[in-house]
C-alpha cells in the first residue's frame, strides 16, 4: 500500500512518490466510475399488473416522451389520448404533429369501446415531440385494438442515464381475429456493446421469428450532454428486418387504470431537477412514482407549480469549462555536424477560452435545456525543434441581452449582459507547460524537464434573464394588463377572461413619436400570496427589476380594488424592496363596466390620500389609454436621466473581471500556503494557490522535476513550516493531487531511487 518515499541524497528532508500517488489515485477513481456501470443489465422489473397502462397505438404505435424534468408537478396532468389509424398503412399512420421542443401536444384520454385496454398516445407537455414506430405486424392497420404495455425502467442502472430495461407485453388482439393476437411481446434489453450501450429488444415466446419487434432507443433525440457520446442503437433482433423502430422511450412507465375516472399515473424518470452534479452524476435519473403521496401533495403542486415552460425560460444552469494547456515537451536538436545542439522542446499551446456573448436574436434561455455543457479545446502539445503547440478552441456562450451570469457555487453575480454584441472572457484557458528549451541556464544546459499544461478552470453558472423593458404592466390576474399592452402597442399577447392567461412576459414597443419609443411588459398575474406560491408565484418579477417604470393595473370590477391594490403592492415588496420604489402609475381599468365606475370615485379618494393620482381607463374601449403611455413616458424620461446620471459615477465596465480574477489567482506567489494538520491520519495539508498550481503542472514523467519540485519546497518554504509545525517521519503531506510521505533521512534511501540521482545532469543543492 505504502507507496516507496524517493529520496534525493542529502538534499532535502523531503521525500515524495507524488506520481506513482497521482496515477494510482485516477486509477482508482476510473475505477470506481466503471464499479457504477454494471455489465449487464439489471434484474427484470416486476410482474404486469393489470392496470399497466396502454401505450400502443393500432397499426402503429407512437412512443414519446413523458415530462422530463418537469415531470412532478405536470404528471398529473398527462392524460392520454386516442390516437387516430389511417387504414391500411401500419407503419404510417397519422401521428399527431407535435412539433419538437415546440408547443405543447394536447394530451387526452379515450376508452376503447370493446375492452378494458386503452389506447393512447403521449406527449410530453414539455414540449416534446411524439415519435412513430411501426409495428411490422400489425396487418390492417386500423382495426387493432390494444394491448397492455407496461413500461419500467430499471432505477439508476447504467451510468444512471435513463432506463434500460422496459418491458412491453402482451399486446391482446380484440375478438375479431383470434388468430392473429399477440403481436408483440417484447423485452428491452439494454446492453454494455463495444460502440456503448445498446439496446436490444427481445421477444417472448409468443412471437414468431418473423414477427415485428420493437426496440426502444432510450436515448434517441435526447442530446447527451456528456463528452463520451452515449447512443443507444437499435438493434434487430432475430428475424426482423433492421430500422424497424425506432422510437424512443425516455418514457418508463406509464400506469394508467381505465376505472379509474381517467386519471393517469405518470411514472417518469427524470433527471435529478438541479443538474448541479459533477460530470458523473449527470443525467442520474430518479423515479417518480406517482402513488398516493403524490396526490395528496397534488394540491400544493397546483398552487406552487411554476409552469415549466416559464421556469426554463428565463433560467438554466450551465457548465463551462476553459481549456487545459498542451503539455511541454523535452527535446534535444540532433543534426548533422551539429554536436550538443541543445534543448528544443517547444511549449504546449494555451487551452481555449470561454466567452459569453450577448446574441441579439435571442430570447429565452430555452436552448440551454439542450446544450449544458461548454467546454473549450485543449492545447496541443509542443513539439521538438522550439514549435510551440496550438491554441485550443475557443467556446462562445450565446446568451440573450438581459442576462445575468451567477456562478453556481456560491450565488455570486458575475456578469450582467445587456448589450447585444457585448463580450466576456468568462474563463481563460491553462497556460501551456513549458518544453525544455525554456529551462537551459547557465548552469544547466542539458534540461531534462517540461512542464505538464495549465488545468483549464471550470465553473457551474446559473443564468437568469430578465427582460429589458422600460416599463413593466404588474397586477392582480385578469386585471386587463394584457389588454392593455395590446391596445398601446403592436403586441398581440393572449387575452382571456381566466386568471393566469399569461405564463410568459409579453413584450411590446410603443411608440409616441418617430424617436420616442419605450419598450413595454406585459407580466403575468400577481396574487396576493404569491411569495408563498399562489397562483404563479413572484419569481416572475424579475422581469420587472430592469424596468425603470411600473405601470401597476387594478381590476376596477373586481370585488375590492382598493384590497387587491395593497395585495399586489405587497407582494411587490415582498420579493423585491427596490421594485417598490421605482416610480409607478396606478391605472383603474374596466370603468366600462358599471361595478368599476361606481367604486371609482372611492378608489381615487383613497389612492390620493396616499399622494397618488390614479388614471381610469378602459382598456378594452381604448379609453384613457393613451393618457397612461404619456404619463409613463414622462417618468420613464426623468428615470433615465437619473440613471445616466448615477452611471457617469461608474461608467468603467469590466466584463472580463471574471478571467482577471481567475489570472490573478493564477499569479499567486507559491509561498502564499497554509498548512492543516489532521491528528488522525498524520496528515498534512498544503493549501495555496500558487503551490498547488505547480504541482498540477509538474510533469512527474521527467526526474529533474522531482529535483525542481524539491527546491521549490525547500525554497517557498514549505519544508521549513512543515519542520517548525512538528512533521514527523512517515507522515503523509499533500499538496493538491500530490500525496507524499516525509522522511527524516534523507541517506537512508533506496538504491533505485539514488541510481535516479546519478542522472548526468545535477541540479544545483540548495540546502
Ligand atoms: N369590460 C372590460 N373588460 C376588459 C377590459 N380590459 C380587459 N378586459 C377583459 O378582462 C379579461 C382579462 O384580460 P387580460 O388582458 O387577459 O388580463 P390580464 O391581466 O393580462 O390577465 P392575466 O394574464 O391572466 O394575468 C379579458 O376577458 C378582457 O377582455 C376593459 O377595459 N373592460
Ligand atoms: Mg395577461
Amino acid at each position: 500500500m505504502a507507496p516507496a518515499a524517493v529520496a534525493v541524497a542529502g538534499a532535502f528532508p523531503f521525500r515524495l512518490f507524488s506520481a506513482e500517488a497521482a496515477r494510482r489515485n485516477a486509477k482508482s477513481a476510473r475505477g470506481r466510475r466503471g464499479a457504477a456501470r454494471p455489465a449487464k443489465p439489471s434484474p427484470p422489473p416486476p410482474a404486469l399488473s393489470s392496470s399497466s397502462a396502454v401505450v400502443i397505438g393500432r397499426g402503429a404505435t407512437t412512443f414519446t416522451r413523458l415530462p422530463l424534468r418537469d415531470a412532478a408537478p405536470e404528471s398529473a396532468e398527462v392524460t392520454l389520448e386516442r390516437f387516430p389509424t389511417a387504414q391500411g398503412d401500419p407503419g404510417r399512420r397519422a401521428a399527431p404533429a407535435v412539433p419538437r421542443g415546440g408547443s405543447l401536444p394536447r394530451l387526452g384520454v379515450e376508452e376503447a369501446e370493446d375492452d378494458n385496454d386503452e389506447e393512447a398516445v403521449f406527449g410530453s407537455p414539455a414540449g416534446s415531440s411524439v415519435h412513430r414506430m411501426p409495428l411490422r405486424d400489425s396487418p390492417g392497420g386500423g382495426e387493432r385494438p390494444i394491448g397492455r404495455f407496461d413500461a419500467r425502467a430499471a432505477r439508476k442502472g447504467l451510468n444512471g442515464r435513463a432506463s434500460s430495461r422496459q418491458i412491453v407485453e402482451h399486446l391482446e388482439d380484440g375478438d375479431e381475429e383470434e388468430e392473429e393476437e399477440e403481436f408483440v411481446v417484447t423485452r428491452l434489453e439494454i446492453f454494455e456493446g463495444h460502440k456503448g450501450r445498446n439496446a436490444r429488444a427481445i421477444p417472448s415466446e409468443e412471437l414468431d421469428d418473423d414477427d415485428g419487434a420493437v426496440v426502444f432507443d432510450p436515448d434517441f433525440g435526447v442530446d447527451s450532454d456528456d463528452d463520451e457520446e452515449e447512443e443507444f442503437g437499435t438493434a434487430p433482433i432475430e428475424g426482423t428486418p433492421r430500422g424497424d423502430a425506432n422510437a424512443r422511450a425516455e418514457l418508463d412507465e406509464l400506469d394508467f387504470d381505465g376505472e379509474d375516472d381517467g386519471e393517469a399515473e405518470v411514472v417518469v424518470f427524470y433527471p435529478d431537477g438541479d443538474d448541479d452534479g459533477e460530470d458523473e452524476e449527470e443525467g442520474v435519473f430518479e423515479a417518480n412514482f406517482a402513488d398516493d403521496e403524490e396526490e395528496e401533495a397534488e394540491g400544493e403542486v397546483k398552487e406552487k407549480g411554476v409552469p415549466a415552460v416559464m421556469r426554463c425560460f428565463d433560467t438554466a444552469r450551465i457548465y463551462t469549462r476553459a481549456g487545459d494547456g498542451g503539455n511541454g515537451v523535452v527535446a534535444f536538436r540532433r543534426e548533422k555536424y551539429v554536436p550538443h545542439g541543445g534543448p528544443s522542446g517547444g511549449d504546449g499551446g494555451r487551452g481555449g477560452n470561454v466567452y459569453v456573448e450577448v446574441d441579439g436574436d435571442m430570447n429565452s434561455l430555452l436552448p440551454f435545456r439542450k446544450s449544458v455543457h461548454f467546454r473549450a479545446g485543449r492545447g496541443a502539445h509542443g513539439q521538438g525543434s522550439q514549435m510551440a503547440g496550438a491554441k485550443g478552441e475557443d467556446v462562445v456562450v450565446k446568451v440573450p441581452p438581459g442576462t445575468v451570469v451567477r456562478s453556481a457555487a456560491g450565488d455570486i453575480e458575475l456578469l450582467e449582459l445587456m448589450k447585444p454584441g457585448q463580450r466576456a472572457l468568462l474563463l481563460p484557458g491553462g497556460r501551456g507547460g513549458r518544453g525544455n528549451a525554456a529551462f537551459k541556464t547557465g548552469t544547466n544546459k542539458v534540461p531534462r524537464i517540461a512542464e505538464k499544461g495549465e488545468k483549464g478552470p471550470e465553473m457551474w453558472l446559473d443564468l437568469e434573464l430578465k427582460l429589458v423593458a422600460d416599463v413593466g404592466i404588474v397586477g392582480a390576474p385578469n386585471a386587463g394588463k394584457s389588454t392593455l399592452l395590446s391596445v398601446i402597442s403592436a403586441a398581440k399577447p393572449t387575452i382571456a377572461n381566466y386568471p393566469f392567461t399569461t405564463l410568459l412576459p409579453n413584450l411590446g414597443v410603443v411608440s409616441l413619436d418617430f424617436d420616442a419609443t419605450m419598450v413595454v411588459a406585459d407580466l403575468p398575474g400577481l396574487l396576493e400570496g404569491a411569495h408563498r406560491g399562489y397562483g404563479l408565484g413572484h419569481e416572475f418579477l424579475r422581469h420587472s427589476e430592469r424596468c425603470s417604470v411600473l405601470v401597476h393595473v387594478v381590476d376596477g370590477s373586481g370585488q375590492q380594488p382598493e384590497y387587491e391594490y395593497e395585495a399586489v403592492r405587497l407582494e411587490l415588496e415582498l420579493f423585491s424592496p427596490s421594485l417598490v420604489d421605482k416610480p409607478y402609475i396606478v391605472v383603474y381599468n374596466k370603468m366600462d363596466l358599471p361595478e368599476a365606475s361606481d367604486r371609482w370615485n372611492m378608489f381615487q379618494e383613497k389612492l390620493q390620500a396616499q399622494g397618488i393620482e390614479p388614471y381610469c381607463i378602459s382598456a378594452m374601449n381604448r379609453q384613457g389609454t393613451q393618457d397612461v403611455v404619456y404619463a409613463a413616458y414622462k417618468v420613464l424620461q426623468k428615470e433615465k436621466q437619473r440613471a445616466k446620471e448615477a452611471q457617469e459615477w461608474n461608467n468603467t465596465e469590466n466584463l472580463n473581471h471574471v478571467a482577471d480574477a481567475i489570472k490573478k489567482e493564477r499569479s499567486a506567489a507559491m509561498n502564499d500556503f497554509e498548512i492543516s494538520h489532521d491528528k488522525s491520519t498524520n496528515t498534512w495539508t498544503v493549501v495555496g494557490a500558487g503551490i498547488e498550481r505547480f504541482v498540477q503542472m509538474t510533469n512527474w514523467d521527467y526526474t529533474e522535476s522531482l529535483k525542481r519540485f524539491q527546491h521549490v519546497l525547500e525554497a517557498c518554504g514549505v519544508n521549513k513550516t512543515l519542520v517548525k509545525l512538528g512533521v514527523k517521519e512517515g507522515d503523509t503531506v499533500v499538496i493538491g493531487e500530490m500525496e507524499m510521505f516525509w522522511n527524516e533521512e534523507p541517506q537512508r534511501t533506496s538504491p533505485s531511487k539514488t541510481a535516479r540521482d546519478d542522472d548526468a545532469v545535477r541540479w544545483p543543492k540548495f540546502s
